[in-house]
């Protein structure tokens, strides 16, 4: 166990855990629980863009030697779209969970994707049409979901919200608006990454088993929430404060995705 990794546990008075050693143990009772990683800002550091991140080498082959030991119970549980998720991790694929839950490829393969009808792409189209000229702001399209990204132009984020909430209003209760890190997403509403994370604990290899689940941002909360309630454990990657100044349901809380990598890179040997 890295030395550097140190873990601080979320108390009501924010006192802090001497290390990360509790997280690494926990993780390594590979036949209690299945684990479900969050990836941007969880195993891969956030990055200006969303094509701007990088994969550290040997985080996929760290994962696949984890999964093994969990007997396969370790899925990725994602805002990203289940393809461009994929990519990231090749050649291996793991169970995942796509567009915050909305879409699904069990460990069994059966995949649950979304069509996109011709009104979303329509609406897709006007959303970009509408930011054009709006200098930073990138509208990434994820097939059945919509990202407006303001990193770039913080300045833009109130005209980005009135933007993606007249969208919203138009693509109908089926979809919902996603706020994130820097980020506003238009998904379809009919999952959470918590009900995601229910869902994989019905089939193997994953029944039986008590999830943990590691996440970063407002999407992950839901996943925090069904962890907790099914007796198993909750990290984020952070502070307890959430950026609308509530608090996190994790129970637990590393630094960074470094030390998070570090952990996994620690389990796989
Ligand atoms: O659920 P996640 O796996 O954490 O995905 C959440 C969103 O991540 C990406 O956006 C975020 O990361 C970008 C790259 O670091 C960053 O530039 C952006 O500001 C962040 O919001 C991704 O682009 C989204 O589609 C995901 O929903
Ligand atoms: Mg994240």
């Amino acid at each position: 166990m890295s030395q550097q990794a140190k873990t601080r546990e979320a108390t009501q008075d924010g006192g802090l855990s001497p290390s990360s050693s509790g997280v690494c143990d926990l993780l390594g009772d590979f036949d209690r629980f299945a684990v479900f990683f969050d990836i941007d800002g969880t195993l891969i550091d956030l990055a200006a863009t969303p094509d701007g991140i990088v994969v550290p080498p040997e985080l996929p082959s760290n994962l696949a030697a984890v999964s093994q030991k969990f007997g396969g119970g370790l899925a990725l549980v994602t805002g990203r779209a289940l393809p461009y998720a994929d990519r990231l991790f090749e050649p291996h694929r793991f169970p995942i969970a796509g567009l915050h839950g909305a879409e699904q490829r069990m460990a069994s393969g059966t995949v649950d994707r979304i069509t996109v009808t011709p009104e979303f792409e329509a609406l897709k189209a006007e959303i970009a049409s509408n930011a054009a000229g709006w200098d930073g702001v990138l509208i990434e399209d994820k097939g059945a979901a919509v990202g407006a990204h303001y990193r770039q132009a913080p300045e833009r984020q109130a005209e980005l919200d009135a933007l993606m909430e007249n969208a919203a209003k138009k693509a109908g209760s089926e979809f919902s608006l996603q706020r994130g890190k820097m980020v506003i997403e238009l998904r379809p509403a009919r999952a959470s990454k918590g009900e995601a994370v229910k869902r994989f604990l019905n089939e193997a290899p994953f029944a039986g088993r008590l999830p943990i689940t590691v996440g970063d941002d407002l999407t992950d909360e839901a996943m925090f929430r069904a962890a907790n309630e099914l007796g198993g454990h909750s990290i984020r990657i952070g502070d307890k404060t959430l950026p609308d100044g509530s608090t996190t349901a994790a129970t637990l809380l590393l630094s960074s995705a470094q030390e998070l990598r570090d952990i996994l890179a620690s389990l796989a040997r």
